[in-house]
């Protein structure tokens, strides 16, 4: 399928890791997206924040190919053509397969793309320590405990070593305690590796504590209401939450959120 090209509201796409100008989705006649336009720098860590139904996972669902939008322009790396192939996924849901070991599972979006097993456990086999899962390679999914699970449904994505990073309400299901921990751990991933990170985020501490910037959707038709910029200096630590820009960061967007 042809999809339109419209002129880029954003800066050069060269410029972007990940771009997307114009998008306008419609799904079984509802429209979902109309005129969104956003980006990523390369090694920029943006969250999207919006209304439950807004349109997020949708916006996902365009950058990996799986949903057919109207209208717009999709660009990965300055590649137009690269949508769906240069992205890396972590759903909602860990999607992790309960009869594969957890090295088997982590390997599993490189065999999807083609490596062959061997070469594949040989990329991630420096990963398991830092991702905390040295020593549960031959563990089963089920054996692992919450924040596992995620920390490998992570190093499965971040292993495809492509552009981009897509990862959608990836700490959603955990509770308090392990989510904020998964959260420190994320950003000292980031800093260390520098991913290009899209997440989709209900939570406003959680965008404001990882991202360079954050985009505020608009109850639906998903479109940018707000961008924030996060300047708070890195690496961060849980001490940010008390700094009064923090709080008042939170609040305003928490307006922007809920109106
Ligand atoms: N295949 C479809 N046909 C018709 N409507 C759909 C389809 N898929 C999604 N929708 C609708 O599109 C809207 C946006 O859905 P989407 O999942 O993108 O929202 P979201 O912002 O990711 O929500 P949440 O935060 O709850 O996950 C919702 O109203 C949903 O019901």
């Amino acid at each position: 399928m042809t999809v339109p090209t419209t002129p880029a509201a954003t800066p050069p796409a060269t410029e972007n890791a990940l771009s997307i100008s114009g998008l306008d989705v419609t799904l079984g006649g509802l429209p979902v997206v109309r005129g969104l336009d956003l980006h990523a720098r390369p090694g920029e860590f943006v969250s999207i924040l919006g209304p439950s139904g807004s349109g997020k996972s949708t916006t996902f669902g365009v950058l990996t190919g799986d949903v057919h939008p109207d209208a717009g322009d999709v660009r990965i790396e300055g590649d137009g053509l690269g949508r769906g192939s240069r992205v890396a996924y972590m759903p909602q849901r860990d999607a992790l397969l309960p009869w594969r070991t957890v090295l088997n599972n982590v390997t599993l979006g490189l065999e999807v793309r083609g490596v062959r097993r061997r070469a594949a456990r040989q990329k991630v086999q420096p990963l398991l320590e830092p991702f905390g899962l040295s020593g549960f390679e031959n563990r089963y999914p089920a054996q692992l405990s919450g924040g596992m699970r995620q920390r490998a449904a992570l190093l499965r994505t971040v292993a495809q070593e492509q552009p981009v990073l897509l990862l959608d309400e990836p700490f959603g299901a955990l509770d308090a305690l392990t989510r904020s921990q998964m959260q420190r751990w994320l950003e000292q991933m980031w800093e260390q590796y520098r991913w290009t990170v899209l997440l989709i985020t209900h939570d406003v501490r959680e965008a404001l504590y990882l991202s360079d910037r954050v985009y505020v959707f608009s109850p639906r038709p998903a479109r940018v209401a707000a961008e924030v910029v996060v300047d708070f200096p890195r690496p961060r630590t849980p001490e940010l939450f008390s700094d009064p820009r923090f709080a008042a960061l939170e609040a305003e967007l928490l307006k922007q959120l809920i109106g």
